[in-house]
C-alpha cells in the first residue's frame, strides 16, 4: 500500500468526508502556493508560532517538560492549535520538536529551557553509533495520534509536519547540545568521513521513519529543517549532506505532499537545497526572495523571509518589511509568506496577529 492510500485508509476511520476534505485542503492557498499554483492570497504562517510568545502556551506547559509534551497527544493538539485560533494563520505546525525520533531511537537526551537540546552522552565512535537505533515508527506512535487528532479538528486548514534534517541532527548528537562553531561536528565529517555517513544514513532512516508517520496519520505538507546547515561551504554540503537529505525528501516523493527544506544562513547553499528534492525553499532574512530564485531556479517556491527582529520595530516597519517581501517574493512561482527563521520568544502575539491580516489583505489578487 503506497502512502497515500494508507493516508485515506485512516482518514475512512474518521467522523468526516475525506474525499471533500481532501479537496479543500489541496485547494488551500497554503498548498496551491507550495505547488506554484495561483492563489487568492499570499499564505502566511510562522515557523515556532507555537510556543512561547503566546501566554495559553506558557500556561499550559507550566510542570510539564518539553519532551513529555510531545508525547501527549492531548496536548500537542492543543498547543498547535493555539496561534491557529488566535493569527487566523493559513496553516498549522504540529507541536513537536526535531529531537523527538531521536529520543525515539534510544539517545539519553533532555530539552533545556534556554538552551535547547543537550544530549547525556554525545555519539563521537563508531561504538557510540549502536545507541542510535534505526526506527521503524511504532516508537513515534503518539505522534501518529496527534497528527490524526489535529486532522480531525483543523478541517481545512492545512498541517504541515517536520522533522529536522540529517545534518542538523548530527550536530546536535555529536556536540552534545548547541554549538557556534560545530568543531566537532565538522572534524567527524572531515577526519572519519566512513563513520560520519554511516551517522547520517541512520538518522536519514530515523528522519523519513518519523516523516512518514506524521505523512500516513494525514499532515498536508512537510519541512525538513537543516537549520544549522548554513555552517558549511556548499561543496562540502554537497558532499558531506546533501545525499542523506536527498535520500529523505526523495523517499517521500511517492506521497504526494509539498515539501520544504529550510535552513538559516543558507545563501550559498539555496539552490542545492532546492535540488536534494524540495518543491519549496525557505530562505531566512539575509537573502531577499528575488534573489533567492535566481539562485533557486525557477522550479520552486519559495517560503520566507521577514526578519523575525522587525517584529519589535513597531507597526509601520513591519508592514513597509512586509510589503517588500511580497514585491520580492512575486518574483519566484509561488511564495508562502513566513519570517526568516521562529518566532523570538519576546514578540508580542498581536503584532504577529496584525502581519497575518495586513499580508491576506496587502497581497489579494
Ligand atoms: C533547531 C531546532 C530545534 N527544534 C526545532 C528546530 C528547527 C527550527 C529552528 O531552526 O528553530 C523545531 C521545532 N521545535 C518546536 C517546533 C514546534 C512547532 C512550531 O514551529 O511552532 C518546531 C518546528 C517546539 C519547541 N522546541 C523548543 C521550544 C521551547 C521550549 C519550551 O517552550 O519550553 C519549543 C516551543 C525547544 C528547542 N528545541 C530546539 C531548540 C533550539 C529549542 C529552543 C531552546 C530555547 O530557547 O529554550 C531544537
Amino acid at each position: 500500500m503506497s502512502v497515500v492510500d494508507r493516508r485515506a485508509a485512516n482518514r475512512a476511520t474518521g467522523p468526516w468526508d475525506y474525499d471533500a476534505v481532501t479537496s479543500a485542503l489541496n485547494d488551500s492557498p497554503f498548498v496551491r502556493a507550495c505547488r506554484g499554483q495561483d492563489v487568492p492570497h499570499t499564505p502566511v504562517w510562522f515557523m515556532r508560532q507555537a510556543g512561547r510568545s503566546l501566554p495559553e502556551y506558557r500556561k499550559i506547559r507550566e510542570g510539564i517538560g518539553m519532551l513529555e509534551s510531545c508525547r501527549r497527544p492531548d496536548l500537542v493538539t492543543e498547543i498547535t492549535l493555539q496561534p491557529v485560533r488566535r493569527h487566523n494563520v493559513d496553516a498549522a505546525i504540529l507541536f513537536s520538536d526535531i529531537v523527538v525520533p531521536i529520543a525515539a531511537a534510544g539517545v539519553d537526551l533532555d530539552i533545556v529551557a534556554g538552551t535547547g537540546p543537550v544530549v547525556a552522552e554525545p555519539i563521537r565512535t563508531a561504538a557510540d553509533l549502536e545507541r542510535l537505533r534505526p526506527i521503524t515508527g511504532e516508537e513515534v506512535a503518539f505522534v501518529g495520534a496527534a497528527v490524526r487528532q489535529l486532522a480531525g479538528e483543523l478541517g481545512k486548514t492545512p498541517l504541515i509536519g517536520f522533522a529536522g534534517a540529517p545534518f542538523t541532527l548530527a550536530s546536535y548528537l555529536i556536540e552534545g547540545g548547541p554549538s557556534r562553531t560545530y568543531t566537532r561536528t565538522k572534524a567527524m565529517m572531515y577526519a572519519e568521513p566512513a563513520l560520519w555517513h554511516a551517522l547520517l544514513t541512520r538518522l536519514s532512516g530515523i528522519t523519513l521513519a518519523f516523516l512518514r508517520t506524521q505523512i500516513e496519520a494525514g499532515v498536508s505538507a512537510i519541512q525538513l529543517f537543516d537549520s544549522w546547515a548554513g555552517a558549511l561551504s556548499e561543496t562540502d554540503y554537497r558532499e558531506f549532506v546533501l545525499p542523506h537529505s536527498a535520500a529523505v525528501l526523495g523517499g517521500l516523493a511517492d506521497a504526494g505532499i509539498p515539501r520544504i527544506h529550510f535552513g538559516v544562513g543558507t545563501a550559498v547553499l539555496l539552490g542545492a537545497m532546492g535540488e536534494a528534492g524540495a518543491d519549496v525553499v525557505g530562505v531566512d532574512w539575509r537573502t531577499p526572495l528575488d534573489r533567492a530564485t535566481t539562485l533557486i531556479g525557477p522550479a520552486h517556491a519559495v517560503q520566507g523571509n521577514l526578519d523575525p527582529a522587525v517584529l519589535f520595530a513597531g507597526r509601520e516597519v513591519v508592514e513597509r518589511e512586509a510589503r517588500r517581501v511580497l514585491e520580492q517574493g512575486r518574483a519566484a512561482p509561488g511564495h508562502v509568506f513566513n519570517l526568516g527563521h521562529g518566532v523570538l520568544p519576546e514578540t508580542d502575539p498581536d503584532a504577529l496577529t496584525r502581519l497575518v491580516e495586513f499580508v491576506h489583505v496587502t497581497s489579494q489578487r
